[in-house]
């Protein structure tokens, strides 16, 4: 068998403050993370979203130590499923490959191509898949396929989710369970599991899959679990004016709250690694909700990191994928179907959501604009050089 690689996907996080804005360009530059009809609308709004956002999101990160953990707990991550590899008897070179941050997957791809890997597997670490996370990291690898000819020597297979394998929730249910017997009263507690959320579109327009994922993932959890606990399944991290998937985190902790609930533990569902959401999110925002609005006990579950069950399990999941290939990047169903994101953008005239959704944008466009010019007696022109 010739060279085997595998080649982790993962969103990337900025990894000092200065990072924090063009690591948000990079991010809002991605059209399965804000479509527009235009494309050469897509870099000012993404340069004007970075630059307004840059100050608040890094006054987050400051919370956190100043940087996101991602980079390091994924190297963490590779570092451990090469070894279990090793212990499996398969020899394999692990990449990380992130989609908006060093190191990038376009320098992953190249590290591939120079270490003549011959068989590689790709493996997002992203529990369910999402248009907006797996898929666009897909997206991504699609266009190098295709624009480079040389890495069709590369026999590949994907692994679109892995969300329902037991090795993941026996591990998901080992840390729940750790968690619930630190209560004095483990049976009385309400078990919140805490996704990030999408919007809504992109499930009930696009078609993803995500909700359905995400909701059949905490059932399976659940029924690993074997505990009699309520629970709940809410989103969280919602960005921008449009509806995302419902129940929000930040609404449903005071109503749970306001049900007579004491005693919560957060869990959070679609990622496996600490990072800005679950640090300062949950364990700063929400806790702070969640005591204001009466909830006396409020935990949360740490994220798998490197949890040996859930390397292990992965692991697994790759000796699979080498012995029995399956998948091509141009197989994944959401690839093959050419998704439109955002289809309440398509326009209509009338009073329509499409009008809507543009004026709100326009509009806030305009203010912003606006406000630049005023503080600093320039035009946004003037701050991207073009005056
Ligand atoms: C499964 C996980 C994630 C989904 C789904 C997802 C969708 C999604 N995210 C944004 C906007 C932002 N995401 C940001 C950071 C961020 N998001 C995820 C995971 C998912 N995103 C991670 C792991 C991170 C990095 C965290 C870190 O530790 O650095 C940010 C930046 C942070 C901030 O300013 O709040 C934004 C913005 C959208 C719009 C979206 C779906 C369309
Ligand atoms: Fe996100």
């Amino acid at each position: 068998m010739g060279r085997v690689g595998v080649l982790l996907l993962n969103l990337g996080g900025p990894d000092q403050l200065e990072d924090v804005r063009p690591f948000l360009f990079n991010l809002f530059s991605d059209p399965e993370i804000i479509r527009l009809p235009f494309t050469w609308l897509q870099k000012p709004l993404a340069w004007l979203i970075s630059t307004t956002r840059a100050r608040k999101s890094q006054e987050n990160y400051k919370m956190i130590g100043g940087g996101s953990p991602l980079r390091r707990i994924t190297e963490e991550q590779a570092q451990a499923l090469q070894a279990s590899l090793r212990q499996r008897g398969q020899d394999a070179q692990v990449y990380i490959g992130m989609r908006y941050w060093h190191p990038f997957t376009e320098e992953a791809i190249a590290r591939i191509k120079r270490d003549n890997i011959e068989r590689l597997v790709i493996l997002p670490l992203y529990p369910q898949f999402s248009i907006s996370t797996s898929g666009s990291s897909f997206r991504l690898l699609d266009r190098l396929w295709q624009e480079d000819p040389s890495l069709h020597r590369i026999d590949h297979t994907v692994i679109p989710s892995w969300y329902a394998r037991s090795g993941y929730r026996q591990a998901m249910a080992q840390l729940i369970a750790q968690e619930l017997d630190q209560f004095p009263e483990p049976d009385s507690v309400h078990i919140f599991f805490s996704a990030h959320g999408v919007p809504l579109s992109y499930v009930e327009e696009a078609g993803d899959p995500y909700q359905q994922e995400i909701e059949e993932c905490t059932a399976l959890i659940m029924q690993t679990l074997n505990r009699p606990n309520a629970y709940t399944l809410a989103y969280q991290s919602r960005v921008g004016p449009v509806e995302w998937l419902k129940p929000y985190t930040e609404e449903a902790i005071p109503e749970l709250a306001e049900q007579g609930v004491e005693n919560l533990l957060v869990v959070p569902i679609s990622f496996v690694s600490e990072h800005i959401e679950t640090l300062q999110e949950i364990d700063i925002e929400y806790r702070e909700l969640a005591e204001e609005a009466g909830i006396h006990h409020f935990q949360r579950v740490p994220a798998l990191n490197t949890h040996p069950v859930f390397i292990d399990d992965l692991a697994e999941m790759v000796v699979s994928a080498v012995n029995a290939p399956s998948l091509k990047l141009s197989e994944v169903p959401q690839m093959r179907k050419q998704v439109k994101m955002y289809p309440q953008e398509r326009w209509e005239w009338g009073m329509t959501t499409a009008a809507e959704v543009w004026n709100g944008r326009l509009a806030m466009i305009g203010f912003i604009a606006l406000l630049i010019e005023l503080i600093s007696g320039h035009g946004p022109l003037h701050f991207v050089g073009l005056l």
